[in-house]
């Protein structure tokens, strides 16, 4: 299914403007939306998740008004909120097989079979015995997924699902989130870029409310190739190069600090070109280097 988000706004009642008329196609397969803490992902995705209002706009997922038949849009839904919390004391089991009941699964057997494959999905069949409070925080993820997909949904939101997994987790996540992503429309918000650049056909990058550029992350590095610059540092020296450049990224490399800049030609100063990954597009964009695109969302 296609979700047609337009010129969404969301004020809260402290005067903090959150989304600022967002506009955005989100076609089925995997959505990465982009932003720094506070951009106002969360604020989007509680909106498309029936769970907050917004001021004003439209969202359409296919021909479904999402901001009025919340009732049909709850049914298709899967969500997996920034603070999914868990009942310690019962087991894997018995909380996804309590979901189920709440989703309208009522009965028993064909409920059992439900949550089995659910389970055997994401990979926690062996553990389904175990208290929840006993699970890792990949783990509790990974039942997060499980209860999102309860009822077979066509959209599945999850919103920062891979903050403090280890590496090991992050990759099953990945895994996990990729299988889903095939057939269905999952939009994953995030702040860390490399589960966008591993995971989605599609993405955006929102700031302070704000869409500022949208497409596929392929094309999007294609689009700065040749204006990305780096070079080595001394601590010392970052303030100088930050006034005569525009740093885009300064990252600790072996005690020395490797910066890149964003410039249309050679910057000077011995900087080499580098071939640009999309932490490049990410850091220009936020950085207001590179906003160009947004209209085409
Ligand atoms: N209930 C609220 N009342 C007032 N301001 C809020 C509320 N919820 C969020 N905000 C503010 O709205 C802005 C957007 O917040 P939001 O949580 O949507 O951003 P985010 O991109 O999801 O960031 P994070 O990753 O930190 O959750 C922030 O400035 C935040 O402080």
């Amino acid at each position: 299914m296609e979700l047609q988000i337009r010129n969404l706004s969301k004020t809260y009642a402290n005067g903090v403007v959150a989304l600022d008329r967002v506009s955005l196609s989100i076609p089925p397969g995997m959505f990465g939306l982009l932003g720094p803490n506070g951009a106002g992902k969360s604020t989007l995705m509680r909106i498309l998740a029936t769970l907050q209002e917004c001021d004003s706009g439209s969202v359409f997922l296919d021909d479904i008004d999402v901001l009025d038949e919340k009732d049909e849009v709850r049914r298709l839904l899967g969500y997996l909120p920034q603070d999914f919390g868990v009942y310690p004391k019962v087991t894997a089991y018995e909380l996804l097989d309590h979901f189920a009941q709440l989703k309208g699964l009522a009965q028993r057997h064909r409920r059992r079979e439900v949550v089995d494959a659910l389970l055997q999905q994401t990979n926690l069949f062996e553990v389904r015995n175990q208290k929840m409070g006993t699970f890792s925080g990949g783990m509790r993820q990974r039942f997060g997924i499980a209860q999102a997909l309860l009822g077979d949904p066509q959209l599945i939101i999850v919103d920062e699902p891979t903050a403090g997994l280890d590496p090991q987790e992050r990759v099953r996540f990945h895994n996990l989130l990729s299988d889903i992503g095939e057939d269905k429309t999952v939009i994953l918000s995030t702040h860390i870029v490399s589960d966008v650049a591993d995971l989605c056909a599609n993405m955006a990058i929102i700031n302070k409310g704000h869409v500022l550029l949208c497409g596929e992350p392929v094309r999007l590095i294609e689009g700065i190739e040749g204006k990305i610059w780096a070079r080595v540092v001394g601590k010392a020296d970052l303030p100088a190069f930050q006034k005569r450049h525009t740093v885009i990224s300064t990252r600790l490399l072996s005690g020395r600090t490797l910066i890149h800049v964003y410039a249309d030609r050679y910057p000077g100063d011995d900087f080499e070109p580098i071939h640009p990954t999309l932490e490049d597009v990410y850091f220009a964009t936020i950085a207001g280097r590179h906003n160009d695109m947004a209209g085409n969302c």
